[in-house]
């Protein structure tokens, strides 16, 4: 299901879509022409990296389930540091139950001297965070938020960070924006190849990235898609209103 929400600078209207429609858009991506988890979640987190290095702030502290919003995090760790930036990684689960590409890209981060810690009395004794990356759960959130992220939600909001968001903030739903218990209140939020019909009420300032999907996708899925990036690989989005 799609709703014509959001809205670029340029005027082009942008289909808003729901977690299940987003699944299917991934689906068809991988199994209809072949582009893998792991390439998308590396350009979200190229492109994430970009939007967190514009903050000016350091240290970033990425804050990551072990999904594929997880995943997307533990990338945009490595191209910060890759370009010199002081940043770490907080965990809320061990690695070794990371699977899948989240796992992969854990792997390429061990192998880096990233920093990494696992839960929130590690975030909470961190003496200064320029910004956090909420990169705990995005359209997979299935309820109220629970222990290990709900406490890292909550020390995220304690803190009063800097928080720049991927694609969903943690704890809205991203078909309904309900908020279903605790939620990061971001400055940014860097939403994935489509904007979820939940960001409507999303606060702060909605960033959409290209992540490589052709549009040939949306065809197959009769998302009714005006191509809104033009040069660009990064927009900022507004409500339709
Ligand atoms: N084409 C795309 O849009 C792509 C998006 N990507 C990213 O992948 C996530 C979706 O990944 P998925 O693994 O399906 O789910 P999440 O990572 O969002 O969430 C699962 C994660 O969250 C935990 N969790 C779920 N509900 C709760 C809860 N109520 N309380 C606590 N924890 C919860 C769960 O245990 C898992 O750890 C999408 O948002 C994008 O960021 C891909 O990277 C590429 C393609
Ligand atoms: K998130």
């Amino acid at each position: 299901m799609t709703t014509d929400a959001f809205v670029t600078a340029t005027g082009t209207h942008v289909p808003a879509v729901t977690a299940e429609t987003m699944r299917n858009v991934d689906r068809v991506a991988v199994e209809g022409v072949g582009l893998q988890l792991l390439q998308m979640m590396e350009n979200a987190g190229r492109t994430l990296a970009h939007r967190v290095a514009a903050t000016g702030e350091e240290p970033a502290v990425v804050v990551a389930g072990n999904g594929g919003n997880g995943g997307g995090g533990l990338a945009c760790a490595r191209h910060l540091h890759n370009h010199d930036f002081r940043v770490a990684v907080v965990l809320d689960c061990d690695p070794d139950s990371l699977s899948g590409a989240a796992a992969q890209q854990y792997r390429i981060l061990d192998a880096t001297d990233i920093p990494v810690k696992i839960g929130v009395e590690e975030l909470a004794a961190f003496d200064r965070i320029g910004v956090v990356v909420d990169a705990l759960v995005g359209y997979g959130l299935d309820g109220p938020l629970r222990d290990p992220a709900r406490g890292l939600v909550e020390e995220t909001n304690r803190r009063g960070s800097r928080v720049v968001s991927l694609d969903v903030p943690s704890g809205i739903d991203a078909t309904t924006g309900e908020t279903l218990g605790a939620a990061v209140h971001p400055e940014t939020t860097v939403t994935l190849a489509l904007p979820k019909t939940g960001l409507r009420t999303c606060p702060g300032q909605l960033v959409l990235a290209d992540i490589g999907i052709p549009r040939v996708v949306y065809d197959r899925l009769d998302i009714a898609y005006d191509d809104p990036f033009g040069r660009e690989w990064w927009i900022e989005l507004a409500t339709g209103d």
